[in-house]
């Protein structure tokens, strides 16, 4: 009889611009391993819900909650691997750059506040369990999507060094943005993510806290990586 191995994972959860999705797209290059970038699917599906004109934020109500878990569980959307990253398609349209827009951001955090909605992701998730491992990124990776993880890592950093690091990469990429108001948008969306009554952001009891503040992106990947070495899942 064959024998069924699951495939290890590593999780990386904590707030906007802590440096999770680069810490991630770089250990999972290093290690081979797939990538969940999580918050992808709920930027994807807030952006799909705003596009179809669905009412978001504290006014909805049942049905609308039901209509926006509806987008989440049937998204058009591919994602594409080029030398240069993964380019997001929805319906067709390359929304890879929109996407990572702090409004964006903003809907996402919203959807993402829907028990509907994250159940309707749940399975699209844990599907990226495959061997020989993955490593996501998002706000309830240690805690509720894969609770089994070997290695749980909870990234924080400063709200005013998150905010200069969210501003640089805007304006490098042609974006308009203000400072004041992107740390703001951060400390609203932080907020709203952490106090949800479905699967807040805040750290699994076995994970382990890194605060980024002062340290490189090598520093991090470094730390990571000797957890990683420490479970003996390399
Ligand atoms: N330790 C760090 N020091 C300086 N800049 C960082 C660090 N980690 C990430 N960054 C930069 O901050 C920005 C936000 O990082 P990102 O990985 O998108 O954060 P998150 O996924 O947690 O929101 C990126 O431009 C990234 O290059
Ligand atoms: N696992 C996850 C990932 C993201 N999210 C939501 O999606 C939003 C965008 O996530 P993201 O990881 O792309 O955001 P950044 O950390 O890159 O700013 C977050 O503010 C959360 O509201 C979530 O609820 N659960």
């Amino acid at each position: 009889m064959a024998i069924q191995q699951s495939a290890p994972v590593i999780t990386v959860d904590g707030p906007s611009g802590a440096g999770k999705g680069t810490v991630c797209a770089r250990l999972a290059q290093e290690l081979n391993w797939q990538l969940l970038d999580s918050g992808a699917l709920y930027r994807i599906t807030g952006l799909a819900s705003e596009r179809k004109g669905l009412a978001l934020g504290d006014s909805m109500n049942e049905q609308d909650e039901a209509a926006v878990a509806d987008v989440a569980a049937n998204l058009d959307v591919r994602f594409e691997p080029t030398p240069l990253g993964v380019k997001v398609i929805l319906e067709g349209d390359d929304v890879t750059d929109q996407i990572r827009t702090e409004e964006v951001g903003s809907l996402a955090s919203q959807v993402a506040a829907l028990p509907a909605v994250r159940e309707a992701l749940l399975q699209r998730q844990r599907d990226f369990q495959t061997l020989p491992g993955v490593i996501a990124d998002g706000r309830d990776m240690g805690t509720v999507v894969f609770p089994q993880a070997q290695v749980k890592v909870f990234l924080t950093a400063s709200a005013e060094e998150r905010g200069q690091r969210r501003y640089k990469q805007l304006t490098e990429k042609g974006f308009n943005a203000s400072l004041p108001a992107l740390i703001e948008d951060i400390r609203a969306r932080d907020e709203r993510d952490s106090n949800r009554a479905v699967a807040p952001l805040k750290p699994a009891d076995d994970a382990t806290m890194i605060d980024s503040t002062s340290m490189t992106i090598e520093e991090v990947c470094q730390q990571v990586m000797q957890l990683v070495k420490n479970a003996q899942l390399i």
